[in-house]
Formats: structure tokens, C-alpha cells, sequence
């Protein structure tokens, strides 16, 4: 039986995916749950002999996997990778570079279907419905995938109805939403509790909260 896949998807870019992503990466290998963790396209990624390169997402969740940072490892986890820190689409001008949908949700499929236990995460790029390649969002890309998706928010002023916005949009599109993990945003005016309650109200999903630094719920991993 091929593992089964989720797909983080984001309220938003730099909201806490990978923190989430490499926290549930965490608890399920804890718990003795194999998985494999994945951020197959990825923007802002300096090359690998680069000092950055160790805060890249790619590096995040190679090391929550407890992985080697070598270039067969970084491959396997991020073929599509970029140096700007915008846009992939953009990003991938910048190298004379574009990609293509249907490669990317063609690598993912193998990954999916190459992969024999367990859970296969699949880390996507900023918003929900930032853009991919030149004419596909993220959705495009999740949607073709088939596969359910959990949704990051932040706690930040604003987040309820990002939040929201991309529940909605999920609904719309049939893509089932497993939970929403609220990520505690630095300095934001409100408790990270109080903004996952008012998710929580609309949301039609199960609602976590991950305050400053804590580790991923049992709760959340045992839906995933
Ligand atoms: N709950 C948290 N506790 C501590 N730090 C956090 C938390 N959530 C997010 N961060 C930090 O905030 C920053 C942005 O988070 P992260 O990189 O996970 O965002 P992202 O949504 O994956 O962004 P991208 O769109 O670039 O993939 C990172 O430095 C991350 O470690
Ligand atoms: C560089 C950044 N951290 C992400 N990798 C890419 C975010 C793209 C967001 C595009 C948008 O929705 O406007
Ligand atoms: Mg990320």
C-alpha cells in the first residue's frame, strides 16, 4: 500500500508551514510512525555550500528527518529549488529557469506512490494560491495531487480571515481539509488560543494551536 500522502498548505508565505511540517515531522517519527517529508519546490533555497542554505526549509526538514545535508539528500527533498526569495515562478526567471505543472505533480505522484509506508508530507509554497509556475497557483497543484491538506495560519492581526479565505477555497474546490494548525506569530497582538477559537467557529475542520517554540499536539499528529 502506497503512504499516505498530506499536503501543508499555507494561509500565507512565512507563517509557519515548515515549522509545523518539520514539528509534525517530529512527533510522528517519535511515535514511531514512519514518514517522509518533502518540499519539492522551493524559492529563497541559497545553494548547498552556502552559510544560509542551513536555514532554508529544505534544510528545516531534512534535519527533522534527521538526514545528512549532502546533495543526494537535498535532491530528495527539494528538486525544484531557487535562489530568490520571491515568487518560484519569478525566482526561476531570475535563472533563466520555469517549470512546468505537470513535472512537479509527476514527481509527486512517484514520490506518493514510491513510498510504501507511513505518511508522505508534502511542504507547499507560500499562500495557498501563490503561484507555482507562470499560469498554475498552488491549488492547481494541490488539486491535482488529490491528496487532503492541512492548513497553517499565523496569529498575527489578519489571520483569521486569511485563514478562512483559504478554508473556504478549499471547500469550494472539494479538497478535504484534515485540520488547521495555528502557528504563534511573533508579536502578534492577541493570544494564538484565541485566534485558533475563531478559526475553530467557521472553519468546519479540527483547529490546533503551536505556541512559540512548542512542539506538535498528539492531537494533531494522531488526525494525520
Ligand atoms: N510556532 C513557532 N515557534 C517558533 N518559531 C516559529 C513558529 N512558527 C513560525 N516560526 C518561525 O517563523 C519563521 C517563518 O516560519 P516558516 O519558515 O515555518 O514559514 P513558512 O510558512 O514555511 O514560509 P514559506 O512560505 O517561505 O515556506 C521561521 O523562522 C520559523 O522558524
Ligand atoms: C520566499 C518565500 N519565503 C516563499 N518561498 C515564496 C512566497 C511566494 C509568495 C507569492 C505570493 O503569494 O505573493
Ligand atoms: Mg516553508
Amino acid at each position: 500500500m502506497p503512504a499516505r500522502a498530506v499536503f501543508i498548505a499555507g494561509a500565507g508565505t512565512e507563517i509557519g508551514k515548515t515549522y509545523v511540517t518539520a514539528a509534525l515531522t517530529r512527533r510522528l517519527r517519535a511515535l514511531g510512525r514512519p514518514v517522509r517529508t518533502l518540499k519539492p519546490l522551493a524559492s529563497g533555497v541559497p545553494p548547498l555550500g552556502d552559510p544560509g542554505f542551513a536555514e532554508s526549509d529544505t534544510a528545516r526538514l531534512l534535519d527533522a528527518q534527521d538526514l545528512a545535508l549532502d546533495e543526494a539528500a537535498v535532491e530528495a527533498c527539494s528538486p525544484w529549488r531557487f535562489s530568490a526569495p520571491l515568487s518560484p515562478d519569478q525566482a526561476a526567471a531570475l535563472e533563466g529557469r520555469s517549470l512546468d505543472l505537470a513535472d512537479l505533480v509527476g514527481w509527486c505522484r512517484a514520490q506518493i506512490a514510491g513510498t510504501r509506508e507511513g505518511t508522505l508530507l508534502i511542504e507547499g509554497v507560500g499562500g495557498l494560491m501563490s503561484p507555482v509556475t507562470e499560469t498554475a497557483t498552488g491549488l492547481d497543484w494541490l488539486r491535482a495531487l488529490g491528496v487532503p491538506a492541512v492548513l497553517v495560519s499565523g496569529s498575527y492581526l489578519g489571520a483569521i480571515s486569511h485563514a478562512l479565505t483559504a478554508c473556504e477555497t478549499l471547500r469550494l474546490h472539494a479538497v478535504p481539509l484534515l485540520a488547521v494548525a495555528v502557528s504563534e506569530s511573533e508579536g502578534a497582538p492577541a493570544p494564538a488560543s484565541t485566534v485558533a477559537g475563531a478559526i475553530a467557529r467557521h472553519a468546519g475542520a479540527p483547529v490546533f494551536c503551536l505556541r512559540r517554540d512548542e512542539p506538535c499536539p498528539d492531537s494533531l499528529a494522531d488526525l494525520i
